[in-house]
């Protein structure tokens, strides 16, 4: 990919965060590694998209979790926090994920009722999956010689099967919880996610304090762990 950023040498860095449910776990990571969101940050009725970084030069979006990795891979932030799944599904090549936060931890898994449906579609070598992952999961199932037809849908996976969209999903696992509710069991795990800090290559390359924040992040965790 052509890195298109017009970021100037001299203008703030970009941080991009995710807005839902990692925030919460990320604000003490990037705080421990100097990435200080000013107050409206943290205010949930604030409507602005971008923030102060109270501690030094930069700048922190606030976009949906699919977004944070496209800005980055982009190079319209020089970097961000997102998870494994994101990563993976868009599979971007100016993304580098140095450091795994620890944060965010469940699985992205096959699902399927728990109860046998009546489906009038799909037969073993072609079928139907929902889900917010179509690359991995095509990927999944024809490393598996089985072609799959993927639904996009950006959330409430579960109704799919209920509703003759799709006899199976791929959707995140923490609890069980979600699927229990909704008369789906766990089929298969197809890989296990973290959040990581991601940069972009050539920003990484090209900008010294995008180094430097790769390296506060890694002290940062080391203090985690400590
Ligand atoms: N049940 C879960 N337990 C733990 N981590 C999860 C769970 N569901 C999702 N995640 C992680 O959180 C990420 C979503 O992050 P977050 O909710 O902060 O983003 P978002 O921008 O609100 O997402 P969306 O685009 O779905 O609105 C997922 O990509 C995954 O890495
Ligand atoms: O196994 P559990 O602990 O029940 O967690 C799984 C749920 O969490 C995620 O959804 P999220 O709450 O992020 O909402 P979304 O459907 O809007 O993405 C995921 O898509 C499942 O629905």
């Amino acid at each position: 990919m052509t890195n298109t950023s017009a970021t100037p040498d001299h203008g703030p860095l970009i941080f991009a965060v995710p807005k839902g449910r990692i925030l919460e776990e990320a604000v003490p990571l990037m705080e421990r590694a100097g990435v200080v969101p000013e107050a409206a940050f943290h205010d949930k009725k604030d409507r602005s998209l971008s923030f102060a970084d109270t501690s030094g030069d930069m700048r922190i979006f606030r976009v949906r979790a699919f977004d944070v990795a496209t800005f980055v891979a982009f190079g319209a932030a020089q970097a961000g926090i997102v998870g494994s799944d994101v990563i993976e599904e868009f599979d971007y090549s100016e993304l580098y994920a140095p450091v795994d936060l620890g944060i965010g931890a469940c699985r992205l898994s096959v699902a399927e009722p728990k109860e046998p449906v009546e489906y009038k579609y799909g037969n073993a070598s072609h079928l139907r999956v929902a889900t917010k992952y179509p690359n991995i999961t095509s990927r999944h199932f024809e490393r598996q010689g089985i072609q799959a037809e993927c639904i996009k849908l950006n959330g409430a996976m579960e109704l799919a099967p209920f509703s003759g969209l799709a006899g199976r999903i791929v959707d995140l696992v923490s609890t069980g919880q979600t699927l229990k509710s909704n008369g789906l069991v766990e089929k298969q795990e197809i890989m296990q996610v973290t959040s990581r800090l991601i940069v972009n290559r050539a920003a990484l390359k090209k900008d010294p304090r995008v180094a430097a924040l790769v390296e506060r992040f890694r002290i940062a965790m080391m203090k985690d762990a400590a």
